[in-house]
């Protein structure tokens, strides 16, 4: 996809996204407006049931075509952009070798499952207490971790290999970093504080691997990345459309949004709707334990100034279960079209939909659910079902928000979302009835790229201080509650009558 917007005259930041079904690159201008766009798909490998994987060298190759494609479109050079910000699909882990700078394996994405059995080893060896308590994480397959040790118990000779320091470790922000700035001859093996908080290998506090957590799990510190900020200038571009501009911000996308919509303050939250969801909530300079299933991350820190920590809830699958619709099930044509066949009857008909693919997430963090639709009757048409999909990102949402309350003590007074699936009104509005609160869309709906790019424009000074980014922010749409208290609280005990349901579907021993 290629799009060109209006734009003010220079100079301009420049975003890439390395994201988990595509990569691209944004132009932003100085008002935070959006000048051109370029996108490109990869790829998804799935080997086995569970399994899921990117080859990195064809996201590699996608990332250098999407930023000359953004720079053309722009009509712009090199000369005209300050600073590159990187952001990336977080947990999806690499290994390469550093001499020949080629993959060892393909990158094993964050969807994936293969881990399973070694996180429950490690719970009983190690105890999930202990990860927990370091790293603010559950032990789970989502993290990068236990896949490092998968890759190195299972590629022939690489064990050996990564003890003698031949071998590099990254999520996609390294490998992107590494790459830009030079690879093989001379790159940068750096990661930032937020995709180093889901690795399972940083200590919390310290913001420093912690090397008794990484010897439980028979890591070598030596494959690991500098732990940096997200924002300051970690080298330059060599090559490529952007060569010699500065590469000066990374965070994991969902941290990205959370920077892009402005969440400078404690208490502020916001919930990006993509392939999953993520809502993060700025929680201040100092980690919140979570004692209701959230995780504990970073949220993003500038330079040398106090880190600033964020709650999470994860949701394994929203916009893909609308994709499964379409995709495996052929009930629609088009993401869109769930809206219209959704908005075709006035309720769910006694149907709710709990899609635990990969098991469940936040605030359960189970994997041996799987999905189930109750309620079912011969009254329900395709209509209810497709109802029942949205009404499913609406109440996990609404648990999220429930454990955050919990965790932080903070009232959610307003949601800020963003991502693919907020272009659905009916989605929305059903959001804000079961949070019983008004859910608001910014002008600028990429703020995942808008992040990075405020991140590495605060690093270079393009942008002066954060108070300058909140200006930007404008609001585009807002939906507020319609829904009466009984029946809101009536269908969320359905709703989690049926999330019972899903529990105990997997045996150990499968
Ligand atoms: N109108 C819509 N209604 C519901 N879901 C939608 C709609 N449009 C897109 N989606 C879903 O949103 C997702 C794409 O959003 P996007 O933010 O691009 O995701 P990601 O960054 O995770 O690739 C897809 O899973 C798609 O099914
Ligand atoms: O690439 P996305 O938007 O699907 O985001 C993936 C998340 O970072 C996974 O933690």
């Amino acid at each position: 996809m290629t799009t060109t917007g209006t734009h003010g005259t220079g100079p301009f930041i420049a975003a890439i996204d390395q994201g988990t079904t595509s990569s691209r690159c944004i132009v932003f201008d100085r008002d935070g407006r959006i000048v051109s766009v370029d996108q490109k798909e990869h790829e998804q490998i799935f080997p086995k049931p569970g399994w899921v994987e990117h080859d990195a060298s064809e996201i590699w190759a996608n990332v250098q075509q999407v930023v000359a494609g953004a720079v053309e479109k722009a009509g712009i050079t090199a000369a005209d952009v300050k600073a590159i910000g990187i952001t990336n699909q977080r947990e999806t882990t690499l290994m390469w070798d550093k001499t020949t700078g080629e993959p060892v394996h393909n990158a094993i994405v964050w969807q994936d499952t293969r881990t399973d059995a070694l996180c429950k080893e490690l719970g009983r060896n190690v105890g999930q207490d202990r990860f927990r308590r370091e790293t603010g994480l559950p032990l789970a397959s989502y993290f990068s971790g236990p896949k490092v040790r998968w890759l190195l118990d299972n590629v022939e000779g690489l064990r050996e290999r990564a003890e003698r320091g031949d071998i590099l470790f990254g999520t996609m922000d390294s490998w992107v970093i590494w790459n830009l700035t030079g690879g093989t001859d001379g790159g940068v093996h750096v990661t930032d504080v937020t995709n180093a908080s889901r690795t399972m290998l940083m200590s919390l506090r310290n913001l420093a691997w912690d090397e008794r957590i990484a010897e439980s799990m028979e890591i070598p510190v030596a494959v690991l990345p500098e732990i940096r900020s997200s924002a300051e200038v970690y080298g330059t571009a060599k090559s490529g459309a952007l060569a010699g501009v500065p590469v000066a911000s990374a965070l994991g996308d969902q941290q990205a949004a959370l920077f892009g919509q402005t969440c400078f303050s404690e208490g502020e939250a916001k919930s990006t709707y993509g392939t999953g969801t993520f809502m993060l909530m700025n929680t201040g300079n100092e980690p919140v334990n979570s004692y209701n299933g959230l995780l504990t991350t970073v949220g993003y820190r500038i330079g040398d100034q106090a880190p600033v920590y964020a709650l999470e809830g994860s949701i394994a699958v929203t916009g893909s279960l609308v994709q499964w619709m379409r995709d495996q099930m052929g009930l629609i044509k088009s993401a869109a079209e769930i809206e219209t066949l959704a908005s075709s009857v006035e309720d769910n008909g006694g149907a709710y939909f709990v899609p635990a693919f990969s098991g469940l997430f936040a605030p359960y963090w189970r994997s041996d659910a799987r999905g189930v639709i109750a309620g079912l009757t011969r009254y329900v048409t395709k209509a209810h079902i497709a109802r029942a999909v949205l009404e499913a990102t609406a109440w996990q949402t609404r648990e999220i928000t429930d454990a955050m309350t919990k965790d932080s003590g903070v009232e959610l007074t307003a949601l800020k979302v963003d991502g693919g699936m907020t272009s659905n009104n009916l989605l929305m509005q059903t959001l804000s009835d079961f949070l019983d609160a008004p859910v608001v869309r910014p002008m600028v709906a990429e703020t995942t790229c808008l992040g990075a790019a405020y991140a590495a424009g605060l690093a270079v000074g393009f942008w002066p201080d954060t108070d300058a980014l909140r200006a930007n922010w404008r609001r585009a749409a807002e939906w507020t509650p319609r829904m009466d208290a009984d029946t809101r609280d009536r269908e969320y005990k359905s709703w989690l009558k049926a999330v019972e349901r899903t529990m105990g579907w997997i045996e150990d021993e499968e």
